[in-house]
């Protein structure tokens, strides 16, 4: 019989290897060769009519060069282009996947390889001691001297390499052919041959395709095809019936359905977030923590969800957030969730990972013994219990991390919800922003407290925010919050009660405006003569941060500023008609 490639196409040459089933060429110039594609995972590409190439399942990383394919094996030696960029790139270096990453699901790397390691060290101590290594010359986007290469490391069926790690070195793990049996490689002087050499793979036979609807095909056909079709229909309107009942009465086989998505899906995600790197937060399934905490002990419940205390199987402890009513597609939650874990600054909390199982999302936060910062400054004696001085420290952390969200990473973050609740405190009580960028991947119900600037209490959302008629919304809005928020650590809701109920309901900034520059103005505030400077500097910028007009507003980074003046060198800001806002 005439060979065939797979999806019933002819056979075809590229360079001297033969594409037989259940490999298929597509032309990428003049379109498929073939009406009716073969399997996905088998699809090839033939590179300037010389040597085919295995698409990686990592989108936008090289895939692998076929040096020779045997059928009867089901196996094939090729060359990962990836390995060979880093020998001829000419500036930086492409993200090294480790090879195995890279390979579609049908594929596996033979046992019978060997290893290359390569090490990229930013301290060589440990390399240097091993004996084993050599130190690279002919990777060009790597610094020649502290990069170093191990060979002739065995296969481990589990993919444990971790004994091979080296303290201050990151490691690429790249399989080489395998030598005679007993023979293993200990010198590796030859590394760059020995990954032009390439490897093997075995591939795992590709589940068999419908065939392909002919115009020829005759009446019978279509008849069977057409009960066919039929019966399927009505098994999955039944199936699906049969799930909507069920959901009806117990919510848990829907949730052993929504476990896991489909395959193929599941595949893109995992290539999502190879594609970001080894920083990306890394997806954990609901096996791998638990909450700590009973239902009745959660930390706490916002506009996008419930937070539970739970622990990771490693031992640290983390917040889950359930988060409720997402938007979008898995992909989008995906793609958002790692720009969110993008940040990495001490000011803001960071995001370990998050959990996508059908409907269900919850990111996974490193976890803040010291709750939030309202818990603090709306307390009895908010002073007491972390004094002036640390009160001050957090002040200024704050606006560290904020400025970093303006500045230093993804634009696209934005945080319109900075208030004392999203202010959370580690175990020195320094302070991380909290809950940015959700509003991208889920809708909220209106937050509790920003958005009620009601008579006697404090909005944190800027004017503009409400109404446009006040000015366009900004980086400047987050700065009225961050104002807001050093009038309510000086201040304290309980504290503006109080001084509300002696004062006639008078809003607290016009309060604490007025009594400034009064002597006795701030005892109300329990400030006391040695902490006179730190809390008038915290009114005095955060009069100057909620300034109505954004423009006369500063920056964050002048905020940074002035903290860093004397009170001396601060001016009075004018002060604000707030009954507009009211
Ligand atoms: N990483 C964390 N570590 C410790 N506690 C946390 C953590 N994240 C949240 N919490 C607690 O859970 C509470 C609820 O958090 P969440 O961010 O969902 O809501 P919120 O900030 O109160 O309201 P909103 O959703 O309107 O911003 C917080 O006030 C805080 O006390």
């Amino acid at each position: 019989a005439e060979e065939q490639q797979g999806g019933g196409c002819p056979a075809k040459r590229c360079g001297n290897i033969t594409i037989s089933d259940p490999f298929w060429l597509t032309d990428r110039e003049t379109g498929r060769s073939c009406d009716w594609p073969g399997p996905p995972d088998f699809e090839l590409t033939c590179f300037n009519s010389s040597y085919p190439v295995l698409q990686s399942s990592v989108p936008f990383s090289p895939g692998f060069k076929i040096i020779s394919i045997s059928y009867g094996e089901r196996r094939l030696r090729a060359v990962d282009l990836g390995r060979l960029e880093l020998f001829h790139a000419s500036a930086s270096c492409l993200p090294m996947w480790n090879t195995s990453v890279k390979l579609a699901r049908q594929f596996r790397i033979d046992p019978i390889n060997l290893n290359v390691i390569f090490y990229n060290c930013t301290e060589e101590a440990a390399a240097r001691r091993d004996r084993e290594l050599v130190q690279t010359t002919a990777m060009r986007c790597l610094n020649a001297s502290n990069s170093f290469v191990r060979a002739g490391v065995c296969y481990d069926a589990t993919g444990n390499y971790s004994r091979y790690a080296l303290e201050g070195c990151d490691a690429i793990i790249m399989p080489m052919r395998g030598s005679s049996p007993g023979e293993t490689f200990t010198n590796a002087t030859d590394y760059e041959q020995l990954i032009n050499d390439g490897f093997l793979l075995r591939w795992d036979p590709p589940v068999p395709l419908p065939a392909p609807v002919s115009a020829r095909s005759d009446r019978r056909g279509k008849k069977i095809m057409l009960i066919g079709t039929t019966s399927a229909a009505a098994t999955f309107l039944f199936a699906c019936l049969y799930v909507l009942i069920w959901h009806r009465k117990g919510k848990r086989l829907w949730f052993l359905l929504c476990k896991k998505g489909s395959s193929n899906t599941e595949k893109n995600y995992e290539a999502m977030i190879v594609s970001y790197g080894s920083l990306a937060p890394k997806r954990y399934m609901h096996s791998e923590w638990k909450i700590t905490s009973s239902r009745n002990d959660q930390l706490g419940k916002g506009g996008y969800g419930v937070v539970f205390k739970g622990r990771l199987h490693d031992g640290r402890l983390v917040a889950v957030k359930f988060l409720h009513d997402c938007k979008g597609n898995g992909d989008e939650f995906v793609n958002e969730v790692m720009s969110i874990g993008r940040t990495s600054h001490v000011n803001v909390v960071s995001l370990f990972g998050f959990c996508l199982e059908g409907s269900k999302r919850a990111l996974i936060y490193e976890y803040m013994p010291n709750g939030s910062l309202d818990k603090y400054i709306y307390s009895e004696n908010p002073k007491e219990i972390l004094g002036w001085e640390r009160l001050y420290a957090i002040a200024i952390g704050i606006a560290r991390g904020l400025e970093y969200l303006h500045h230093s990473c993804d634009t696209r973050i934005i945080h319109f919800n900075i208030k004392p609740q999203n202010i959370l405190l580690d175990k020195d009580f320094s302070p991380k922003i909290a809950d940015f960028g959700l509003a991208k991947l889920c809708h909220t119900k209106e937050s509790k407290l920003s958005m009620t600037g009601t008579r006697g209490t404090i909005g944190f959302i800027a004017p503009e925010v409400h109404s446009r008629t006040f000015g366009v919304v900004s980086t400047k809005s987050y700065v009225y919050s961050y104002g807001m928020i050093l009038l309510e650590i000086v201040g304290g809701r309980r504290n503006v009660r109080s001084i509300v109920a002696k004062s006639s309901e008078k809003y607290f900034p016009d309060w604490i405006y007025d009594h400034f520059a009064q002597d006795d103005g701030l005892e109300a505030c329990e400030v006391t003569n040695e902490i006179e400077e730190i809390a008038r500097k915290m009114i005095l910028i955060g009069l100057w941060c909620i300034q109505v007009i954004p423009l006369h507003r500063p920056t964050i980074t002048k905020v940074l500023e002035m903290f860093e003046r004397s009170l001396d060198d601060l001016d009075m800001p004018p002060k604000q008609n707030f009954c507009e806002l009211l």
